[in-house]
């Protein structure tokens, strides 16, 4: 049996792992190929808040990431021991349809990538992607109200999404992305591309979408985790031996986890001490 879309749905009280508790996920090992790139990862996501993932290039920030709606099985190589439990199944489990678990986890990329049509079929795609046929013109509009962009496109929404500033691009992704209204966003690095101003836009348009939706945000910004983040969690990577090999310190609120840190590689990361 696959599991479908409505299958993951069937039970959306249920949590994981703790009360408030949106996706648990622990990573005992995770690999490309040979490599074993995580292990030791245990970050609980709870319903909305935005939980941070921050720490030294290479940590498996991103890797720990994709892991919550199975991007990873795209790579090649890609094995996986562990759980991600989303509304009282594993996401993991064989029977379970990647496709299903992406349209309940979305995802929102470093570089904006909006696609070579208009600013209207860009968010519409998601939805004829995943069946939705009604409503598509409210549906459309209510995202792009949600992702603050509404107003500086309502007047242009044939032209080309490819138009857009690229904070303006940024927000139209991330349109697409609540257009199927999921349960959790994921935004890997979302800012890195942006200037300061169009930065400050979608920090605050985040905490505005954490009304409605639970966010998990890669950052190398440590201001910005602790701007917007309500939870962190710090990694490291092993370096002993010639491996290379991330694993998680320290998972805090992110006021604790800044102020009173209670490891020393977190102590050193916050205060500048390496990159
Ligand atoms: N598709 C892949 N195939 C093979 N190795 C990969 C792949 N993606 C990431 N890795 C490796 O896994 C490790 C963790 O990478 P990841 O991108 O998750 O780290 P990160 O903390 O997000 O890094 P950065 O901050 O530089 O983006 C790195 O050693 C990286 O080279």
């Amino acid at each position: 049996m696959i599991e479908t879309a409505s299958s993951l749905t069937a039970n959306p009280a249920a949590t994981a792992g703790g009360t408030g508790v949106v996706i648990d996920c622990m990573i005992n090992e995770l690999f490309y190929g040979s490599f074993r790139a995580v292990r030791d990862t245990h970050i609980p996501i709870l319903k909305g808040k935005i939980t941070a993932f921050i720490g030294p290039s290479g940590c498996g920030k991103s890797t720990a990431l994709r892991c919550l709606n199975r991007m990873n099985d795209l790579v090649r190589g890609f094995r996986f021991n562990g759980h991600v439990h989303f509304r009282g199944k594993d996401i993991y489990h064989p029977n379970v349809d990647p496709v299903a678990v992406r349209r309940y986890i979305g995802m929102v990329f470093q570089q904006p990538n909006p696609f070579a049509m208009s600013i209207y079929n860009n968010v519409a795609f998601g939805l004829r992607l995943n069946r939705v046929k009604d409503d598509v013109p409210e549906r459309v509009e209510n995202a792009l109200r949600g992702a603050a962009l509404w107003d500086e496109v309502k007047d242009k929404l044939k032209a080309s999404g490819l138009s857009l500033s690229g904070g303006q691009q940024q927000r139209l992704c991330i349109a697409r992305a609540i257009a199927t209204e999921p349960s959790v966003l994921l935004m890997d690095e979302p800012c890195s591309a942006l200037d300061p101003i169009a930065t400050r836009r979608i920090e605050e348009l985040m905490v505005e979408l954490k009304k409605k939706y639970t966010i998990a945000v890669v950052t190398h910004n440590l201001q910005q985790a602790q701007r917007v983040a309500d939870k962190t969690a710090f990694m490291y990577v092993d370096t002993d031996g010639g491996a290379r090999t991330g694993y998680l310190v320290e998972y805090e609120d992110t006021d604790r986890l800044f102020e009173d840190p209670q490891e020393l590689h977190t102590k050193q990361y916050i205060s500048g001490e390496f990159s």
